[in-house]
């Protein structure tokens, strides 16, 4: 693991340590806010301690505020347009920092697959990081590949990111292998270390604050070996998002996970 001095404490560091959050999708809906709002009192401060956002789909970010307003959850947008003239039916990342979003997800897999390149993604995380959004930078290949070659593939995406972004701008950078997505596991903590280490290497290079979080098939049980296996700051979570007990399970491992390597920093 590389060593270095995590970011909590830091003067002008707006982002949480450890960082984890989900990407609903169209899989939450509106009726069902009261019930993440009404699970988050079973766990008090669970959700604010592991730094947790939920990116939602456009209708909800302006009703999620009100929602869930108490739990700790942060909310982001998972898209936006890569200028402030957003032609018809896209969104300007100031409308959505209007509204009250920290976050905005740039580069996910399933958009890069609609054929969003690197240099679409890299003008909407410019564009975010201009109006004041945290982007959350999804790198990761398409399909498998051995590490070395997948460290040069994601090193390649966040490098195209950082060519045009303010140096000190927040950025969060998500590895999200595109085919961990849905898959019965993540990629192997080997694998997920490897990509990672190039990746926290460019990402802790700059002076603005940065995250390094991994996604794909995270579940209760596979967090403690990916967060030692690399540089990583937290995990986002899909499926395991969306029943509290999964969910808890995660947060707590990476709540434990992140203090294992707070105490090994600490450590004379
Ligand atoms: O956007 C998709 C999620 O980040 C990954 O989903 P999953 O954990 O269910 O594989």
């Amino acid at each position: 693991m590389s060593a270095r001095v995590p970011f909590p404490g830091r003067p002008r560091d707006p982002l949480p340590a450890p960082i984890t959050g989900t990407n609903t999708k169209s899989l939450v809906g509106l009726a069902d806010l009261a019930g993440w709002k009404a699970a988050s009192a079973l766990d008090p401060g669970l959700l604010s301690d592991a730094g947790f956002f939920m990116l939602l789909p456009a209708p909800l970010l302006a009703p999620a505020h009100d929602a869930l307003a108490g739990t700790g959850v942060t909310v982001g947008a998972q898209d936006c347009w890569w200028d402030e003239t957003a032609p018809t039916g896209e969104i300007a990342p100031s409308l959505l920092g209007e509204i009250g979003c920290a976050y905005a997800m740039v580069g996910h897999p399933e958009r890069r697959g609609l054929g969003e390149d690197d240099g679409a993604v890299s003008a909407k995380a410019r564009a975010c990081a201009l109006s004041g959004l945290v982007p959350v930078l999804c790198v990761g290949e398409d399909r498998y590949m051995p590490a070395p070659r997948a460290a040069v593939h994601t090193r390649a995406q966040l490098d195209a990111v950082l060519d045009v972004c303010p140096d000190d701008a927040p950025l969060v950078v998500m590895y999200e292998p595109a085919w961990t997505v849905g898959a019965p596991e993540p990629a192997s903590p080997d694998h997920v270390g490897a990509v990672a280490e190039g990746l926290a290497d460019a990402l802790h290079a700059r002076s603005g604050p940065g995250r390094l979080m991994y996604a794909g098939a995270v579940a209760p049980g596979t967090v403690g070996d990916l967060m030692a296996a690399g540089p990583l700051d937290g995990v986002g979570l899909g499926r395991s998002a969306h029943t509290r007990d999964e969910r808890s399970k995660v947060l707590r491992e990476v709540l434990e996970a992140w203090h294992g390597k707070e105490a090994a920093w600490d450590a004379p």
